[in-house]
């Protein structure tokens, strides 16, 4: 894949999906004009973004380069690439999370305009799962939905909430188990990865943001996992915009994504409808060989 990737350098001009965002932020934020319904969705753009680091004696690298691309409401944005290719520094980017140490320019907007955005509009789903490991997954649910969920809410709403979303993710089965860590066995790793998603979705954020929410798990694991997730993207009326890096998708959850970041040493080498990465690839001379997986060539 290494080889392939610095073989294409910066092959895709994202001019033609321009109009198509300026489309969608058009119809988002007439939504969210319309009587105050944040919740209709989130059209998340960014043109000509650059990160750098400043490092050792002064001089600084550039971690992104010059990235454009969107993500729309109800669909699922993959961020592939190799490893240290700056998926986990857009995600950041994107959500207003970069280190001190960095640098960033360019533009990002959300429904077209430069604004913040309001508190529970968007969640991130880190890499790893920082979970209370004597809990159980109802205890660390309801908990959480206590603390984050509006005052204006009543407790009973509060665990209704909470409930809900733990069927949402499949966790009905388990919701009596201690999460367990070192030492103690508890929930799998796919379900400890479901109750870090659990968590963060208690709020109906409109922009979700997942680091590698596949990491560590089996392709099975990674397949529920991720249907999961993109069954987020429209559900309970909400439109939700979901944004997930990710390692070497299997054929199945390849199928799931919308659209296709792919990222190579900080640049963008194909953004654009993810059923269409294969052949786009072979027009350019890297057809995808016979009964195998484009994600992994
Ligand atoms: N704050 C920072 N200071 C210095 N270098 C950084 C910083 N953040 C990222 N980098 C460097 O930028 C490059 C991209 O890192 P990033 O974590 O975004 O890659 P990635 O594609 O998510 O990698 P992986 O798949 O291994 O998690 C790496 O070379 C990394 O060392």
């Amino acid at each position: 894949m290494t080889s392939f990737l610095s073989a294409v350098p910066n092959i895709l001009e994202i001019e033609t999906t321009r109009e198509e965002v300026k489309a969608s932020s058009i119809i988002a934020s007439k939504r969210m004009n319309n009587g105050g319904e944040e919740n209709k969705g989130i059209c998340l753009s960014w043109k000509d973004l650059w990160v750098t680091v400043s490092g050792s004696k002064n001089q600084s690298k550039s971690i992104l380069e010059g990235l454009t691309g969107y993500a729309k409401p109800g669909q699922v944005l993959a961020i592939m690439g190799p490893s240290g290719s700056g998926k986990s520094t857009l995600l950041d980017a994107l959500a207003g999370r970069l280190g001190s140490n960095t640098r960033q320019s360019g533009e990002i907007l959300i429904n077209g305009y430069k604004q913040a955005l309001a508190y529970g509009t968007s969640a991130y789903v880190t890499q790893d799962d920082t979970l209370l490991t004597t809990l159980t997954v109802k205890e660390a649910v309801y908990y959480s939905a206590q603390l984050q969920l509006p005052d204006t809410m009543s407790k009973q709403e509060k665990k209704q909430r909470a409930d809900s979303t733990i069927r949402e993710m499949g966790l009905q089965d388990a919701t009596n188990t201690r999460i367990g860590g070192w030492g103690v066995k508890g929930i799998s790793g796919g379900q400890k990865r479901r109750v870090s998603i659990c968590i963060e979705i208690l709020t109906h954020p409109s922009l979700l943001f997942l680091d590698e929410p596949t990491s560590g798990l089996d392709s099975a694991a990674s397949y529920y996992v991720m249907k999961r997730i993109a069954s987020l993207g429209k559900k309970d009326g909400i439109q939700r915009t979901i944004i997930a890096s990710i390692h070497q998708p299997s054929t199945e959850v390849f199928q799931l994504f919308h659209n296709l970041c792919l990222l190579s040493s900080g640049k963008t080498v194909y953004f654009g409808p993810a059923s269409a990465a294969s052949e786009f690839f072979a027009l350019n001379g890297f057809p995808c060989p016979p009964l195998q997986n484009p994600s992994f060539t």
